[in-house]
């Protein structure tokens, strides 16, 4: 079984577009949970452009599934999940001015860090996830950092599959995942994941724990809902 988690930074980015507290946050984790997800991802950024570090406090207090708060280990990050203590803590390698995550960790280059930031979230009863790229060798040296999870790190494979190259795009993350299931570590995925290529990632990938979609899930929400929306609108103008 694999658990989904939905990530909700697109509907922070929507609702700071205009001010205001439309979609309600709160309102969006609480019903998307009773729709079934069964978690709730956030990736605040250090400049909040979407979610912010005040979302994440309030959220806690809501989440009942497994809230999971993404970001790059810098000091406040570090700060405010020790103070939020979320179900898991993902560790993203992201640059401030990126649009998006864009790569994982190099386990091997920074993995005394890795091993300090680890043992302080896991001491507080955090369980840690790192961010890789489907490379054996970043899986295993994120295996030597004491991390409880991976996230392999699905932006290539999504490319691949739009792309029609699904075998060659796949392989890697089937090696990945092998590997780090030998290793002992549980395995998560995230990144460009959407209702065209889940299935596919799903049925290849060995002991996938949880997934976090946010991007596509948001954008096919709208455009799957957008009919019905349409025509409730027609209904109130008779
Ligand atoms: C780690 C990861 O892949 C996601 O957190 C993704 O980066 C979402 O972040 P944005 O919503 O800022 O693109
Ligand atoms: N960890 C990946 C995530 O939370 C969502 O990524 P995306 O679906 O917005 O690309």
């Amino acid at each position: 079984m694999t658990k989904l988690s939905v990530n909700i930074n697109k509907l922070a980015t929507l609702r700071n577009s205009r001010g205001g507290n439309v979609p309600n946050l709160i309102t969006s984790a609480k019903d998307i949970e009773s729709f079934g997800a069964e978690g709730i991802t956030i990736h605040p950024r250090p400049d909040e452009r979407h979610i912010r570090y005040q979302d994440a406090r309030d959220l806690k207090q809501v989440v009942s599934t497994e809230f999971n708060i993404e970001g790059n280990p810098i000091p406040k990050f570090i700060d405010l999940v020790l103070e939020v203590k979320p179900t898991q803590v993902t560790l993203v390698p992201d640059a401030e001015d990126a649009i998006t995550s864009n790569a994982g960790w190099d386990t091997l280059k920074h993995k005394d860090f890795l091993v300090d930031v680890i043992k302080t979230f896991k001491e507080n009863g955090i369980r840690t996830s790192i961010f890789v790229d489907p490379d054996v060798q970043m899986v295993r040296g994120a295996a030597e950092t004491g991390t409880d999870r991976i996230e392999l790190y699905t932006e290539s494979f999504a490319h691949d599959f739009a792309l029609g190259k699904k075998e060659a795009g796949i392989k890697p993350f089937v090696d990945a995942a092998q590997i780090a299931h030998e290793l002992g570590l549980g395995i998560n995925a995230g990144h460009d994941l959407s209702l065209d290529n889940i299935k596919f990632f799903k049925e290849h990938i060995p002991h996938l724990l949880e997934v976090s979609i946010g991007h596509a899930l948001i954008c096919e929400s709208i455009y799957l809902g957008i009919e019905n929306v349409v025509n409730m609108y027609l209904d109130r103008l008779k």
